[in-house]
Parts: structure tokens; C-alpha cells; sequence
């Protein structure tokens, strides 16, 4: 394989290019920009569940010729996982000098931070949303960006409220009010929706106001100049370069390899059986530093062209292994507008399932074929790809590829039907037939950026024979009950030919307990709860499909309305809060709700506590 003989790896931090020396595999990209004495990107729980460490990376996606900027984990990102790309930290977002970015301003003087720890990282989830979006995001998506950053002083009140000025508003709740006259004769202006002396009577007459909906911030303290000026763009180095193959050292004899083609991928497996595939590293990471797992050498999968394909046909989805969760979730967003209804049920579920996996910056580098790999009994995505009749791709060495079910997939805990020579290449899922039904199900402590106790996924195909429906196929599939995510086989048996109603359900919920065994003692106890699960998951998926069907069969027996809920989706909620509390003037600053002395240090400055390393 040509490997990286005239090609030097750079990257480039805050606008500054750095030439990446070989000798650093062993390193992750928080601890480079430590040492480069850019401290305000913190370690907190080294694993991708905090979001202290997040930052922006910016790449250049050769396919779509776009930039795209997205989150990250710094504390599990290799470092050379981000050669070629820009790389924004806190510090490269906004300075004391150059003047506050919009969101630090607003974190700072609404009282956003306390003692400043997760503040880069919110700050940096809350850049990375505005600047991949292409107009103001929705409530619901600040809350979404926000899932994967924990804060325990501050709380999350006046975090919201301070982003919260950056959503869109529902300009219609405005427009209807156009004509409206305020009784003291102003008006409601269209465009901002706020008192305005405008005298515009429309959207389009109001175009031209310039009273902004949201007061700007004034961005510099020392020249006062518009902070969009000041954005640092994506280098035009970065833009020209090409993708080339990478190969470099690092302590204890690690070697990391980047292949940019299949080919080259499957060269390196054959000649390194046992070296470690890695694409997001969220797994591997945990396994290298908390496990202390050693892998001497890594293949960066992540840019092999093949692995990232995409292919919406007739017959369903095909996705490249490599695809990160994010892409996917925005994929079956699209197919679903697209498609007719009937055959993304499928998508829907793996939509809403992914909604709630892990944080923003997780899904933004974690692939599928991480998830599928590493096989772990309480995946997510895995119930629902072996529900809902998915198809693994695999391919040798050799080149030669073969084909199998999703649900004859995994073996035994950690265990999956793949060798030492294979990669999985890609993942078919075929399109559902009318009255053909696909749901998920999870429930784990919390619902954001939450290891599941229980989940699940669940497919039936129903067939009408006069009035009736009869299940022709099902496959009902639990995570977090076995070393395996595992099949309810008897359970699906029972349901095979059975006729739709109620005495399916009941018969239905005697099979799952002698189906699904969870013995007293079973790692991850709370063994009653968890059974209860499985029955009440199996409870709601009869309700859901019922409630379904009854939309196209009118005479299917349905439910009473007070059991509704349980076949309602749960969204994501935008949080308001409000705290009233007595200002008591005492001469001083005490018990008045000044904005603190540190907080627009917080917000920016690289703070270095006495207990962090470097
Ligand atoms: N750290 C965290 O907070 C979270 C971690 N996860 C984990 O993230 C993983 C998702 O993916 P990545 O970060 O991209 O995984 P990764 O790069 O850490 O790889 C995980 C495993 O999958 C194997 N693998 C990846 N692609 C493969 C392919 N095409 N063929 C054969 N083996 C392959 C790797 O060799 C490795 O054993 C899931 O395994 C999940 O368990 C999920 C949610 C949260
Ligand atoms: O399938 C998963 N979903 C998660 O939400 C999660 N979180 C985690 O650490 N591992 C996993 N795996």
C-alpha cells in the first residue's frame, strides 16, 4: 500500500496550522490540546458521557464538496483521527480581546455558570449546533445538542435560558397578530414579533426592519465589531488537500493506519489479522485506557469511501459500516419524508431509538458497524436491526463478501458470527410491507445519554382474512435479559397464524416469562423490574399495532382512550423553568442577582483548576 511518503499530516486548531509528528498515535486529541497549553477543553469522566471535554471539528466532506462542523469528544478522539480537519476550541470561539462570541455572552450574564467546569463544553455543543444549522435551530434541537454535556452546579435552568435566545420563534404566532394594534397604538411588528413602530403589515412589508427580534450582544469590548466578522472559517488548505493513506507511530510500539479505500483496508487486515478496527474509537478508547487493552496496531476505517456508501433503492436501505449515527438518524429523516409511509416503519423506530442514544458528540463519530460489532447486550440498535429483518454484509480479505440475517448474527456475549479475516461491510434493511409494523422500545435511568436497563425491538406482519388480521411474521427481540440481545423464538412461534386480539396478548405475556429468563443474581440486577419490562414493552407494542390497524380496519377491536399514552411517542420536552426570589438590599452585592465576577472568564478563558493536569 502507497503510504504517506510525501504527504506530511497537519491539522489545524483555532485557525493555526500544526504539522502532527509522527510518534503521537498513543495520544487523544484532549491531551494534544492540553499540552498546546489550550486548557479550557476539560477531562471529565474520559469516556464520552460528560461532554466537558467537547469541541468543534470541521471537515471537508468530498462527496457532498461541503464543510461540515459537528461535536466531538476530545477526550476519545485519536488524535490522528483528525488529520486534515480544523479543529475549534473554546479559546478559538471567542476572547476576552477579540470580544465574547453571542453564546458565552449570554451564558455568562445569564447566570449559566457556576463553577465554570462543563462551561467550554456547553458553549462548544451549542457552536457546533449553530454553525451545522442552516437556519435557527428549534428549541428541541438545543435541548438535543445539549444531551450529551452534564453539568452538577450550575443546573440546567439558566443554561437553556441563556441558548434559548438563539432558537427560532414560530413566526406564525406572530403573522396572526399582524394587523393587531397594542392598546397603547403601536404595533406587533410581523418580522420580530415584538411592539415596533415599524407600521409593517406583513411578513414581507417587515422584511426591511431593523429592530432586531433578538437584541444584538455586543460582541467586542474593544472595537465593538460584529462577531460573524471574526468566525474562523475553514482553512482553504483543507479544501485543496487530498485524502491520502496515513501510517504513524506512537508509545508502546503503537502503529495507527488510515487506508482511504477498500482495498488498502482489506491489505491491511490481511496482513495484520489481529490489528484493531476502529471508526468513532468510542468503544475502543474505553477499552484502551479504562480497560487498559492493548491493540499495537489500529486501522482508522472511518475514511474508506466504501464503508460511507449509501444506497436507497427499491427494496430498502444499504449503509456503509462506517456511517456515524448521526448521518444515519439524518438519513431515515429523509426517507421518511420521501417514502411512502408503509414502508418506513422501520425507520421510524430506529428515529426515535436513536434519539435517545448517547450524547450529540457519541453519535457524531460512533458508527454502525461499532454499534453491530461490538455486540453488547444492551446495544440499542441491534434488537431493532434483528427485528426488523436487516441483512450484514461482510467481506474477507480476499474480497469475497457474504450475506447474513441480522438476527443470526450474534453469538454469545461480546460474540458475533465474523472472523479474524472478515469486516463487516455494509447493513441492508428492506422497506416495510403495508401492515407490517416495526417499534423500539428503552428504558433506562434517564432517558438523555442513558445506558438502557431494558430495550427492545419489534416487528409484526399482519395478513386480513375478511375482517380479521392474522400475524403472518413477528419477531420479538430484548436487550439487557441475556449476555445477547436476545430472541423471544417461542414467544414469536406463538404469535405465528395467531389472530390479532386480545387473547393473543394474554397469551402472548404467559410465553415472554418463560421465554425470556432473568435469574435472581444476573448481572445488572433488578430482576423484577427488568421482567416487568418485558412484559410491559410487549403490553405497549400490542397497544401501538392495535391502535395502528384500527386506523385501516376500522373494525378491529381497539382500547379505551385511557390507555393512550402508552402508544404515544415521548418528545423531547423544551424545559422552562422559573425562580422567583427576594433581592434583599444590603448595601452590597449579596442576595441581589448580579452576574458573578468570574463568569465571563468562565465562558472563554482557559482556567486551569489546581487538581487538573496539564
Ligand atoms: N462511550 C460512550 O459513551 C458510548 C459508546 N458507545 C459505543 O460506541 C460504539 C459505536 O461505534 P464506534 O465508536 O465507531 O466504535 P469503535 O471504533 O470504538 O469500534 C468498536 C468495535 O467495533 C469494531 N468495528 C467497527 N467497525 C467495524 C467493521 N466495519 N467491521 C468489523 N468490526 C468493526 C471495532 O474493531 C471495535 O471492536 C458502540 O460499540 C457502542 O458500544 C455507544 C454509546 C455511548
Ligand atoms: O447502544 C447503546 N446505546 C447507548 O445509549 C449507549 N451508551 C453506551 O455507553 N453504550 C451504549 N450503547
Amino acid at each position: 500500500m502507497e503510504q504517506n511518503e510525501f504527504m506530511e499530516a497537519i491539522m489545524y486548531v483555532n485557525g493555526v496550522r500544526r504539522v502532527l509528528p509522527d510518534g503521537l498515535a498513543h495520544m487523544t486529541l484532549l491531551e494534544y490540546l492540553r499540552d498546546l497549553g489550550l486548557t479550557g477543553t476539560k477531562l471529565g469522566c474520559g469516556e464520552g458521557g460528560c461532554g466537558s471535554c467537547t469541541v468543534m471539528v470541521s471537515s471537508y466532506d468530498r462527496e457532498s464538496k461541503t464543510c461540515v462542523h459537528y461535536a466531538v469528544n476530545a477526550c476519545l478522539a485519536p488524535l490522528y483521527s483528525v488529520e486534515g480537519m480544523h479543529v475549534i476550541s473554546i479559546e478559538g470561539v471567542g476572547h476576552r480581546k477579540l470580544g465574547l462570541h453571542p453564546l458565552q455572552e449570554s451564558l455568562a450574564s445569564s447566570h449559566g455558570s457556576q463553577c465554570g467546569f462543563c462551561t467550554p463544553g456547553f458553549v462548544m455543543s451549542m457552536y457546533a449546533l449553530l454553525r451545522s444549522s442552516k437556519n435557527s435551530p428549534s428549541e428541541e434541537e438545543i435541548e438535543e445538542c445539549l444531551a450529551g454535556n452534564l453539568c452538577r452546579c450550575t443546573g440546567y435552568r439558566p443554561i437553556i435560558d441563556a441558548f434559548r435566545v438563539f432558537a427560532k420563534s414560530d413566526d406564525a404566532l406572530y403573522s396572526g397578530l399582524s394587523s393587531l394594534s397594542l392598546q397603547d397604538g403601536s404595533n406587533i411588528c410581523p418580522s420580530t414579533g415584538k411592539p415596533c413602530s415599524c407600521g409593517s403589515k406583513t411578513t414581507s412589508e417587515a422584511a426591511t426592519c431593523n429592530e432586531d427580534r433578538f437584541q444584538s450582544i455586543s460582541y467586542s469590548d474593544i472595537d465593538g465589531a460584529k462577531y460573524t466578522d471574526k468566525e474562523l472559517i475553514f482553512p482553504p488548505e483543507l479544501l485543496l488537500r487530498k485524502l491520502a493513506p496515513l501510517k504513524l507511530g506512537g508509545n508502546e510500539g503503537i502503529t495507527w493506519y488510515r487506508p482511504v479505500s477498500l482495498q488498502n483496508l482489506l491489505e491491511l487486515k490481511a496482513n495484520f489479522p489481529d490489528a484493531k478496527l476502529l471508526v468513532g474509537n468510542t468503544e475502543v478508547g474505553i477499552e484502551m485506557r479504562l480497560k487498559r487493552l492493548q491493540y499495537p496496531v489500529l486501522i482508522s476505517a472511518a475514511q474508506v469511501p466504501e464503508l460511507n456508501a449509501l444506497n436507497v433503492n427499491d427494496n430498502g436501505i444499504e449503509v456503509g459500516s462506517a456511517l456515524r449515527l448521526s448521518e444515519l438518524l439524518r438519513l431515515f429523516r429523509k426517507v421518511v419524508k420521501e417514502r411512502p409511509a408503509h414502508e418506513t416503519s422501520a425507520c421510524k423506530a430506529f428515529i426515535e431509538q436513536l434519539k435517545w442514544f448517547a450524547g450529540t458528540q457519541i453519535r457524531n463519530v460512533a458508527c454502525i458497524g461499532g454499534n453491530i460489532c461490538t455486540a453488547s447486550p444492551i446495544s440499542d440498535l441491534n434488537p431493532l436491526w434483528m427485528a426488523s429483518r436487516a441483512e450484514f454484509r461482510i467481506i474477507n480479505c480476499n474480497g469475497d463478501a457474504r450475506s447474513i440475517p441480522a438476527k443470526d448474527f450474534f453469538l454469545g456475549y461480546r460474540k458475533v458470527d465474523m472472523g479474524s479475516n472478515e469486516i463487516l461491510l455494509s447493513v441492508f434493511l428492506p422497506w416495510t410491507r403495508p401492515l407490517e409494523y416495526v417499534k423500539e422500545f428503552k428504558q433506562a435511568h434517564r432517558r438523555d445519554d442513558d445506558i438502557a436497563i431494558v430495550n427492545g425491538g419489534m416487528r409484526v406482519f399482519l395478513e386480513e382474512k375478511g375482517q380479521q388480521l392474522f400475524v403472518s411474521d413477528a419477531s420479538i427481540v430484548y436487550g439487557g435479559v441475556a449476555p445477547l440481545s436476545l430472541r423471544a423464538r417461542n414467544t414469536e412461534e406463538l404469535l405465528i397464524g395467531k389472530n390479532w386480539n386480545k387473547c393473543l396478548l394474554q397469551d402472548a405475556l404467559k410465553v415472554i416469562q418463560s421465554d425470556v429468563l432473568i435469574k435472581e443474581g444476573a448481572p445488572g440486577g433488578m430482576v423484577e423490574f427488568r421482567k416487568s419490562l418485558t412484559l410491559s414493552f410487549f403490553f405497549k407494542f400490542f397497544l401501538w399495532v392495535t391502535h395502528h390497524v384500527n386506523n385501516v380496519n376500522p373494525t378491529i377491536e381497539t382500547f379505551p382512550p385511557s390507555h393512550m399514552s402508552a402508544v404515544q411517542l415521548v418528545p423531547r420536552f423544551s424545559r422552562i423553568g422559573k425562580q422567583d426570589y427576594e433581592t434583599v438590599k444590603q448595601g452590597t452585592s449579596v442576595g441581589l442577582p448580579e452576574v458573578h465576577l468570574s463568569a465571563r472568564m468562565q465562558v472563554f478563558w482557559s482556567i486551569c483548576w489546581l487538581a487538573e493536569g496539564p
